[in-house]
């Protein structure tokens, strides 16, 4: 009577430890493919790396992406400081085509989804807060973003809309590929050749303040040349008539309504969402409800995913759960600008007014910078 009683207990023993057993298999398998469709690494652990800390937060740019797949080189190193623009940019395209690492350089191999034509494009402007917005948006779950500027439609159109397409993450049904590339907005050509690939593509602009604008792009250049003659020699004719020189592309850049007009050719205004790039620093979480509802997204990214972070000056993203620390952007975003005498501001506050009332009206949104 003892014994059977024992075979019952051991046989219900054996059945309890088969069945944990294939439960903890269904799991690693639901894991596994979990994690093959992509989704395990999708938003913010694409976007919160777990390398070593870094001081008191993280920093984010696209250069940092780059530097993630190779770790040998720093944007710093001296092989980097003579690099032309372009060279930089199809150095981040070429990088990109690397097959995907995760964090810890390990290959992944994610066959999953599908590699598709953006269906939105930040096409603009520089300097506006493009890379800002686009990390933010990276937060969301159906959101997938090629992570450096791929300028296809200004630099590298002859390469083919194939190449393009190659370079997108992959995506599920449901999904939004995007990519960044602010001089879009100011290439004559990308209008045209965007709609060649898909006209109904969905366009942001983030603008910012001309004026400001214009000193980000200088305090940018001088960055990289230290020689560069001062912001007023390049801004004026010359400094008696207080002309302003439109000829140089720190001031051209700021005629948003010339720009618009081009696109306006090919695309309807109901395609495109202006985003100020002066609200995506006093109200992130705002801006980004208008972006997720213009692209058709639930409203995921909130203010729970934002602080501002007093010595970076900006808003930045909070930490994800199990991350040790909270991102800022890098710090060539962010930059202190150089002092610009008043009489100098005064003068391209009033040359931009028109146009920018302008750009007021064909937008339909009132920016306040004057
Ligand atoms: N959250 C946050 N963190 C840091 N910087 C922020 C942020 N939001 C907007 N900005 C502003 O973005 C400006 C850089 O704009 P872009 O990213 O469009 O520059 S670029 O064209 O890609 O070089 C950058 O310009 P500068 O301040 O002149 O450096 C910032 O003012």
């Amino acid at each position: 009577m003892g014994c059977s009683g024992c075979r019952v207990r051991l046989n219900f023993g054996k059945v309890l430890s088969k069945v944990s057993v294939f439960l903890t298999m269904v799991l690693i398998i639901t894991y596994f493919f979990y994690c093959l469709t992509g989704l395990c690494d999708s938003a913010p652990r694409t976007l919160y790396s777990h390398s070593a800390p870094r001081g008191d937060y993280e920093l984010l740019d696209d250069r940092r992406r780059v530097e993630d797949l190779r770790p040998s080189v720093r944007s710093d190193a001296p092989s980097h400081r003579n690099r032309t623009e372009s060279e930089d940019a199809q150095q981040q395209v070429d990088t990109e085509e690397q097959p995907s690492q995760n964090r810890n350089g390990i290959p992944v191999s994610n066959t999953f989804g599908t590699k598709r034509f953006p269906q939105a494009i930040i096409i603009g402007v520089k300097k506006g807060g493009t890379r800002a917005l686009l990390e933010f948006l990276r937060i969301h779950p159906d959101v997938r973003a090629f992570g450096a500027e791929p300028h296809f439609f200004d630099r590298f159109y002859d390469k083919g809309l194939e190449w393009y397409r190659n370079l997108m993450p992959r995506t599920l049904d449901g999904q939004v590929t995007m990519e960044k590339t602010p001089s879009y907005f100011v290439t004559k050509e990308a209008p045209s050749r965007v709609c060649t690939m898909n006209c109904q593509t969905k366009l942001i602009v983030v603008v910012r303040d001309p004026v400001t604008r214009a000193i980000s792009d200088y305090t940018q250049t001088l960055s990289k040349n230290p020689g560069l003659p001062s912001f007023q020699s390049l801004a004026l004719k010359n400094s008696s008539t207080g002309l302003i020189d439109t000829t140089w592309s720190a001031v051209r850049i700021g005629l948003y309504t010339k720009h618009l007009e081009n696109w306006l050719q090919y695309f309807p205004l109901s395609q495109f969402l202006f985003v100020s790039g002066e609200q995506l620093v006093s109200d992130p979480a705002g801006e980004m409800g208008r972006v997720q509802d213009f692209l058709g997204l639930k409203r995921v990214i909130s203010e729970k995913h934002f602080y501002f972070n007093q010595t970076k000056g900006f808003p930045c993203l909070k930490k994800p759960e199990g991350s040790s620390r909270p991102r800022c952007l890098g710090k060539s975003k962010g930059r202190p600008h150089p002092q610009i005498s008043s009489e100098v501001l005064q003068r391209l506050r009033d040359f931009y007014r028109p146009f920018n009332h302008r750009f007021y009206q064909m937008s339909g949104q009132d920016f306040g910078w004057d």
